[in-house]
């Protein structure tokens, strides 16, 4: 953000009108006052009002989550500091706060009319000097991040700060590569392959690809690079039994079943019902077959005992690596949370590897990049079971690898 000094607003501007502002609106109060998802109230949003055009919805989204990823740092600028934001006129506040860092043109915003455009430059300006502020970051959230070894949070933070790119995972099963980037280049949407990561695809510009016939034809998912990496990591193979045992809405069951061409069985089990409802619809329009879901309860697991030859944990964690993907969390996360999953992943570790045959192998993986949830964890499980061999272990981070944060640790039971 800079000041444009000469134009008072940004050139490529348009002016701003109420009635899309106030789609960003509705979606803030929806996001801080009742506490629901961003990219979940987002997409309600736009599609409350149909009359809201493409730029329109493109405007709405976009500063949806730049003012969530930057609440803190806004609320400083519109002179509210570290006031908890649930009425109106604050909201408004920080609307117009925002509105000036971004030089836009504000003079059509009745709420924006007595604006201190100088006092929010000269906050901004004071606010650079503080990482908290400057990146949008809880005290607490900073306080532990920048204690963490295994990372450079100087660096760190400035990466998690931008938005994230969008990557899409080719369904071999449908189609390669080649020909899913020549079909999507005559739609105008131009992807690029992603080195070292062979299913991927980044897009070059920004789209809606969930509105392209390629995506209703199952012929790509939508899934951050650093996402595919750990199903690479468990080295799956057609005609292996392979549970997922945290499987969610199955970004990597899709993976596994498609990497093992549809030759085998992937079983997923979550203790979501609904997750589980979503993967079938999802396992359906990817054609992959092999996938069956399974709702955990006390039984389901001591009746795998000993049966996978591959074992993905991909556990509940804090979610502190995917924050330029999911913003709000950084105001949503709380501390005793973290020590609460703390103990579940310990425990799914515990009593979910007894799923693998003797031989077999799996991969523990966070969205974290606390070591408390990752090298600690694996370090902690393989001292109690002598049985389990650790392998290897790989940590991606936004500043290293570019894509989002994840940690994975290849394990094997003796
Ligand atoms: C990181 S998410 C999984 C994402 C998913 N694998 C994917 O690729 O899209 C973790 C999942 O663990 C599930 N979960 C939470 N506690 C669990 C437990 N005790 N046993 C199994 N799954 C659990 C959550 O419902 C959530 O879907």
């Amino acid at each position: 953000m800079k000041k444009n000094e000469q134009k008072g607003h940004n050139q490529e501007s348009r002016k701003l009108y109420f009635p899309v502002v106030e789609g960003v609106l509705k979606a803030l109060k929806e996001i801080f006052n009742e506490n629901k998802k961003a990219d979940k109230v987002i997409s309600g949003v736009l599609k409350s009002n149909p009359k809201w055009g493409a730029k329109d919805r493109a405007f709405i989204a976009e500063n949806t989550y730049e003012i969530v990823r930057n609440w803190r740092l806004i609320k400083y600028c519109a002179g509210l500091g570290d006031l908890k934001v649930n009425e109106e006129r604050h909201f408004l506040d920080i609307l117009a706060a925002w509105f000036v860092l971004r030089n836009e043109d504000i003079s059509n915003l009745h709420f924006a009319k007595n604006t201190d455009v100088n006092g929010i430059w000269n906050r901004y300006e004071d606010a650079q000097k503080d990482r908290k502020l400057k990146y949008s970051f809880t005290n607490w959230m900073d306080e532990k991040l920048s204690k963490e070894t295994r990372i450079n949070w100087d660096e760190e933070v400035e990466a998690m700060h931008v938005q994230a790119d969008v990557y899409l995972r080719v369904n071999t099963l449908r189609i390669s590569a080649d020909e899913l980037i020549d079909l999507l280049k005559k739609q105008g949407v131009y992807t690029k392959k992603v080195p070292g990561v062979p299913s991927a695809l980044v897009l070059e510009k920004r789209h809606n690809v969930f509105s392209l016939e390629e995506f209703k034809k199952g012929l790509f998912e939508v899934q951050d690079a650093g996402s595919q990496m750990i199903v690479d990591f468990l080295e799956v193979s057609p005609g292996q039994r392979v549970v997922d045992a945290c499987a969610g809405a199955g970004g990597k069951a899709l993976q596994i079943a498609s990497y093992m061409q549809n030759k085998g069985k992937v079983i997923a089990m979550d203790i979501e019902e609904y997750k589980l409802v979503e993967l079938k619809k999802r396992a359906k329009r990817n054609g992959a077959d092999t996938i069956e879901t399974r709702l955990i309860d006390a039984k389901v697991i001591k009746r795998l005992h000993d049966s996978a030859d591959r074992l993905l944990l991909d556990v509940p964690c804090s979610g502190l690596g995917v924050l330029k993907r999911n913003p709000d969390a950084k105001w949503k996360l709380q501390p005793e949370f973290i020590e609460e999953i703390k103990v579940v992943q310990q425990e799914i570790l515990q009593n979910y590897s007894k799923m693998l045959k003797p031989g077999g192998q799996m991969v523990y993986a966070t969205c974290s990049v606390l070591s408390e949830e990752n090298e600690d964890q694996v370090q902690k499980f393989i001292s109690n079971n002598p049985d389990f061999e650790f392998v290897r272990e790989q940590r991606l981070t936004p500043a290293v690898e570019g894509f989002d944060g994840f940690y994975m640790a290849l394990i094997k039971r003796k």
